[in-house]
């Protein structure tokens, strides 16, 4: 359906509302295909509302957020979704099927050589959640509203369908967004989202496992509320595809505990080679971690040359650790730190480094390309604010 024109009103044509009640879609809802329904916090301070465009997508869209956020978010419907990016893009078949991987249940493994930065999966968020909502909502209301964002979807069972593996929920959609729940901004605000084709879940869509040295990653361009997984690497024939369900770059106790919290006992090739190994790899992600905070604390304190030599080993270090995902930060950070040095070769050769990873990566497209530097110098005069 398309409801802009349905609705006559916002068409600027005197076409007849519907009638139906059951359809109960007044033209002033427009676009929204349902009347916003709403709830007060405890406070009342504040109001959140569930938001769908059931035509939206191949599933129909719905956001429970305030109503500002909403306002905001209205241009997203005019963005077309392009279907035929669902599911798997460029090739069929896909580039993968679906084994039992031992130790881990099912596992997807790539049938052909997949390429670095290829996307293996391409998928649209349909329902987000404003993170504030579910601490300040009583829950009973809360939980009305998430079912009435669940239900109103012109496919509620993309969603109730997928995987509810987490103990803390006591509602059915609570239990999908805290299993399959990814963050996400919307006009500005974190909400969280859920996007069934890539949701972590057990059902027909995805298995893809965790490992802690992932060859594939989650990609999300929140300007379309489009995400895909796409290759970190160069993945063989053969090769287990996998992504990571937590922070990257943790060291092993952190990761054991983090993944606790999904119920499992990590069986990737980190976490099951040999101790010696693990202890390397825990201290050169422990030795990271401390640079970074040194890094930035010497950064702050006006110490650029420290910061310099402590990013530089950082960038030295990454490699042994296949942390991709965290080079464009890095590179960023040397372009930050020689241009309050007034270096300007080196700045621009690091910010275009970066930006030549968050292109390949998928973050930055060819429109944002044009005026990147520029807009990264004003964005480092701007966190600055003279200080240097
Ligand atoms: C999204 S599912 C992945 C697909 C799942 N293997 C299946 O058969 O449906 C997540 C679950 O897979 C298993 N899993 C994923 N990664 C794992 C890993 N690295 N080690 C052990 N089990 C893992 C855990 O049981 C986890 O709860």
């Amino acid at each position: 359906h398309d409801y802009h024109d349905t609705s006559g009103q916002s068409a600027g044509v005197a076409c007849p509302p519907p009638v139906d009640d059951d359809i109960a879609w007044p033209s002033h809802n427009s676009p929204w295909t349902h009347p916003p329904d709403c709830e007060h916090s405890t406070d009342r301070a504040s109001k959140f509302c569930v938001y769908t465009h059931s035509g939206h997508g191949p599933r129909g869209w719905s956001i429970i957020t305030s109503p500002e956020t909403a306002a905001d978010s209205i241009a997203f419907l005019s963005k077309p979704m392009n279907a035929s990016r669902m599911g798997h893009p460029q090739q069929s078949p896909p580039p993968y099927k679906v084994v039992d991987i031992p130790g881990k249940g099912k596992g997807l493994v790539a049938t052909r050589a997949i390429k670095q930065y290829e996307e293996i999966l391409v998928d649209y968020a349909t329902v987000l959640v404003d993170i504030a909502f579910a601490s300040k909502v009583p829950a009973i209301l809360g939980y009305r509203l998430l079912h009435t964002a669940v239900d109103q979807l012109a496919d509620p069972a993309s969603v109730l369908e997928l995987g509810k593996s987490n103990g803390l929920a006591r509602d059915e959609v609570e239990n999908v967004l805290r299993t399959n729940g990814f963050h996400t901004p919307l006009g500005g605000e974190p909400h969280i989202a859920v996007y069934p084709a890539v949701s972590v879940t057990d059902g027909w869509r995805q298995r893809i496992n965790h490992a802690c040295k992932p060859n594939a990653y989650t990609r999300f361009m929140t300007d379309s509320l489009q995400v895909s997984i796409a290759a970190a690497k160069d993945i063989p024939a053969g090769e287990e595809i996998t992504i990571s369900y937590i922070i990257l770059g943790q060291p092993s106790t952190t990761r054991a505990t983090k993944l606790q919290q999904w119920g499992f006992t990590c069986q990737c090739p980190l976490c099951t080679a040999p101790q010696a190994e693990i202890d390397a790899s825990d201290a050169r992600r422990q030795q990271i971690e401390t640079l970074r905070e040194h890094a930035v604390r010497a950064f702050q304190a006006g110490r650029p040359y420290q910061a310099l030599r402590f990013t530089r080993q950082v960038v030295g270090l990454l490699p042994g650790e296949e942390l991709f995902p965290l080079y464009g930060e890095a590179y960023e950070n040397l372009a930050r730190i020689f241009y309050v040095l007034r270096d300007r070769t080196n700045a621009e050769k690091y910010a275009n480094m970066s930006l030549a990873v968050l292109a390949a990566q998928g973050y930055v497209t060819g429109e944002e390309e044009r005026g990147y530097l520029e807009r990264m110098w004003a964005r480092f005069e701007e966190e600055e604010g003279g200080r240097y």
